[in-house]
């Protein structure tokens, strides 16, 4: 049964039963219509009570319902409309979470209760919808506009007793939410219900909600560029100032319909999917995420403190594992101790806030410069330079003094996983574990297999990521892993438009509207352009290395774009140095100006090679980047280095700013139409041979050539995922 009822007492408890997270699948609202049905209807129950099993309320609408004729047999707001209007108490006992559906569930019940570890929010945002069954406009009466805007709009989880100080729950308790909720049934049987009906109750208004919600209107603008949903979510709720509930209510109802013309909640519903899908790991022998036990990581150690060593360490800190932190030298060990500290403090203040103590919740962290420290720890992450004689040098110092079953990880950003692993005594317990930066807060862990990876490192790699709170993705080995090679294509058409009259700012705002977070110059200013400079200079493409003769704009037969070459011989690094695409307001400023030497540059570097001026508009930028992004993610698949187009998506929507609204750069190829992608890449090839990036993949020139499938028959044509290279 989706739902079932028992009775304590003169309560009839009614339990959501729809594993794993109780969504409410058309078959559990009927189920919740006839069991609601027949304790309104029994005389000897004089209230109700309404949880969730396994010690989950609710996740919400079953979201592979939508777009589906399931999603239009019983209104879940017509059930919340029931459910306020019964004339016995009823309370919502909630445990773990009560999100979406869920929660506007529990706001049409009279009285709330909720554990102290559970969570409730409106994430519908997330997945590119708002709050349909009446959560836009009784939230905003419960809790008042500008706090209800907070939840809804920004779709956060909100913990408990966060939940208790905006007043969207009555009572919060440390142990059963049931047995409390049961006591509280009881307690307010016969009470008045009107005040509890939140559909009833006046929206406390002031004479500048109209001034406070248009100037909502404009943050959340700039700070969601482009999707939908926020904007619609903010519509919702200005109608529960203007309208009367059941208006509002169907406001609410119009706005999912356009939004779901948008297109852009398919794209975030799949990407929620991809997400989870790329948990389940596959591997080309076969082995699956089910057929592996990972091994149990209960200390860990990570060597070299900077940039990401300090945000890889808070991350173990928080999922209570203790960290042995290593660095080279006193200064560099207490430089990384200060940094490391100082964002502990600020995580157990947060935790103090949610009424935690953060002695239970963050696990210590012990600075040393001794290696020999390392004989016990289950897993070390290596986090030193980007060199890889210096890692090499680590990795045998590890494999000498780490116990043997000890896992080493490498969070390279693309070094050959396998050369790494070579000079140790146990290359199958090494694995690459690619966090992006700051690495306490990105999302995304990518894991790298090197050729003799075990499967049990496999799993414990991605194990260890999913207990972090990544969304973890299991890629092969190649020079850049998956995230940092499409960028070479994408970074390559930024610079080409430079020099055929585009600027920094052109190119940066044409990809910001099109939805990334940042545009390429700016990205690359923010990384730094010395990093890439290096490895081009190591690689003999730039520097004293370069044969002579070589024409300034030509390697190898291919286009080259010395720009950023150029640059760096300039000393504009790019944030770090005040100066790189852009000029900030000193060293390590962060607001990008566009800088009147950079144009003067251009103008003088277009001349001198005497290159045609056709600068691009802002359709063709997006094209020409965005298609040699995707163009890349098909070689990749080809090569079998992810081995779906999902993992990709997943890879560019959480690591890389990509918007999630447009689903990923292959859900996006997917959307235009990969004939199109196809073609035009092939029109741009034929006019540059020299550009072999742009070459379409031949993966893309098959899939287009049956017309473009939808992403998921995709894998029948890319086969078993095998490592080709
Ligand atoms: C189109 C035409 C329509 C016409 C009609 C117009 C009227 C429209 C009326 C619509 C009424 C809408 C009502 C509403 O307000 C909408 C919603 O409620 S939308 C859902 C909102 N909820 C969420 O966004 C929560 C999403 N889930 C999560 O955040 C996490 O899954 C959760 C925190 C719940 C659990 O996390 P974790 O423990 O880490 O587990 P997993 O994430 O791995 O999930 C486990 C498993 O469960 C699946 N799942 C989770 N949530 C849902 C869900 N809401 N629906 C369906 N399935 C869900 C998840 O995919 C995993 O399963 P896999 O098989 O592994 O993928
Ligand atoms: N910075 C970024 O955005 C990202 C970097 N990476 C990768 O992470 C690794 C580290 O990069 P960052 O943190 O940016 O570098 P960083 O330069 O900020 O820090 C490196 C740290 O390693 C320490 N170190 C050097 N030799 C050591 C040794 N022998 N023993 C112990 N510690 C030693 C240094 O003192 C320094 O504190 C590199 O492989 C890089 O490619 C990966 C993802 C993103």
């Amino acid at each position: 049964m989706a739902a079932t009822r028992r009775l304590v007492n003169t309560v009839a408890v009614i339990t959501i039963n729809h594993p794993p997270v109780n969504a409410l699948s058309s078959s559990v609202r009927h189920a919740l219509v006839e069991e609601f049905g027949k304790a309104s209807k029994d005389p000897t129950v004089e209230a109700i009570v309404l949880n969730g099993s396994n010690g989950k309320f609710s996740a919400g609408a079953d979201i592979r319902e939508f777009g589906t004729s399931a999603i239009k047999t019983v209104s879940l707001e017509d059930i919340n409309g029931t459910i306020e209007a019964s004339q016995k108490p009823v309370v919502a006992a909630i445990e773990g979470i009560a999100l979406g559906g869920g929660l506007e569930l529990a706001l049409a019940c009279h009285y709330r209760v909720a554990d102290i570890q559970s969570r409730v929010g409106l994430p519908e945002v997330l997945i590119g919808i708002l709050p349909a069954a009446g959560g836009t406009q009784r939230l905003p009466r419960l809790i008042g506009i500008p706090a209800a805007l907070d939840v809804i709009v920004r779709g956060r989880h909100i913990p408990a007793t966060e939940a208790l100080n905006l007043g969207i729950v009555d009572e919060v308790v440390q142990g059963s939410a049931v047995d409390a909720a049961i006591q509280l049934a009881q307690k307010v049987i016969g009470l008045p219900l009107n005040k509890r009906r939140l559909s009833t109750l006046r929206i406390s208004s002031n004479l500048n909600m109209e001034d406070f919600l248009d100037t909502t209107v404009e943050k959340t603008k700039k700070q969601f560029r482009g999707a939908q949903a926020p904007m619609a979510c903010i519509e919702a709720v200005r109608a529960s100032v203007l309208l009367p509930y059941h208006r509002g209510v169907e406001k609410e109802r119009q706005l999912f319909l356009s939004l779901w013309a948008t297109g852009q909640p398919q794209a975030q519903q799949y990407a929620f999917f991809s997400e989870r899908e790329a948990a389940k790991w596959s591997h080309p022998s076969g082995a699956r995420w089910y057929s592996e036990e990972p091994k149990l990581v209960r200390t860990a150690a990570v060597i070299g403190l900077g940039t990401m060593g300090r945000g890889i360490v808070i991350s173990l800190s928080k999922a209570n594992i203790p960290v042995i932190a290593i660095e080279q030298d006193a200064y560099q060990l207490e430089m990384g101790k200060k940094a490391v500290n100082s964002l502990l403090e600020r995580e157990a203040e947060k935790l103090k806030q949610q009424g935690f103590s953060p002695g239970s919740k963050l696990a210590s962290v012990h600075f040393t410069l001794a290696f020999g420290e390392l004989q016990d720890v289950d897993l070390v992450i290596e986090a030193v330079y980007e060199n890889m004689e210096l890692k090499k040098e680590i990795f045998r110092k590890l494999s000498s003094v780490c116990k043997s079953n000890a896992f080493l990880c490498t969070n390279t950003s693309g070094l050959n996983i396998d050369e790494i692993a070579s000079v140790t005594d146990r290359p199958n317990q090494v694995i690459g574990t690619h966090f992006f930066s700051p690495a306490n807060i990105m999302k995304l862990l990518e894991v790298v297999r090197g050729q003799q990876t075990s499967l049990t490192t496999i799993a414990t790699a991605m194990n260890l990521g999913k207990i972090l709170g990544k969304v973890t993705v299991l890629v092969g080995n190649c020079p850049l892993f998956v995230g940092n090679r499409m960028l070479g294509p994408y970074l390559e058409q930024a610079s080409y438009l430079l020099e055929e009259g585009c600027y920094p700012e052109t190119v940066d705002r044409a990809m910001e509207e099109f939805g990334f977070a940042m545009g390429p110059f700016r990205m690359m200013d923010l990384a730094g352009l010395d990093v890439g400079w290096r490895s081009r200079t190591e690689k003999g493409l730039t520097g004293a290395n370069v044969p002579q003769g070589t024409p300034a704009r030509k390697r190898l037969g291919n286009r080259y774009s010395p720009l950023a070459d150029l640059l760096c011989e300039s000393g504009r690094f790019g944030q770090k140095t005040g100066k790189g695409w852009y000029q900030y307001e000193k060293p390590g400023g962060r607001t990008a100006r566009p800088d009147p030497w950079v144009k003067d540059f251009l103008q003088k570097y277009r001349k001198t090679h005497q290159i045609k001026q056709q600068p691009s508009n802002q359709e063709q930028i997006v094209e020409r980047c965005v298609y040699a992004l995707a163009n890349e993610g098909f070689r990749i698949l080809e090569d079998g280095i992810a081995s779906c187009p999902e993992d990709i998506d997943v890879i560019y929507n959480n690591g890389y700013g990509w918007p999630k609204y447009r689903g990923g750069p292959m859900y996006y190829a997917s959307f235009v139409g990969l004939p199109k992608v196809f073609n035009t890449l092939e029109k741009y090839y034929k006019a540059n041979a020299d550009v072999p990036s742009m070459k379409p993949a031949f993966l893309l020139k098959k899939l287009a050539a049956v017309g473009g499938p939808p992403i998921k028959e995709w894998r029948l044509q890319v086969g078993k995922p095998v490592n080709k290279l």
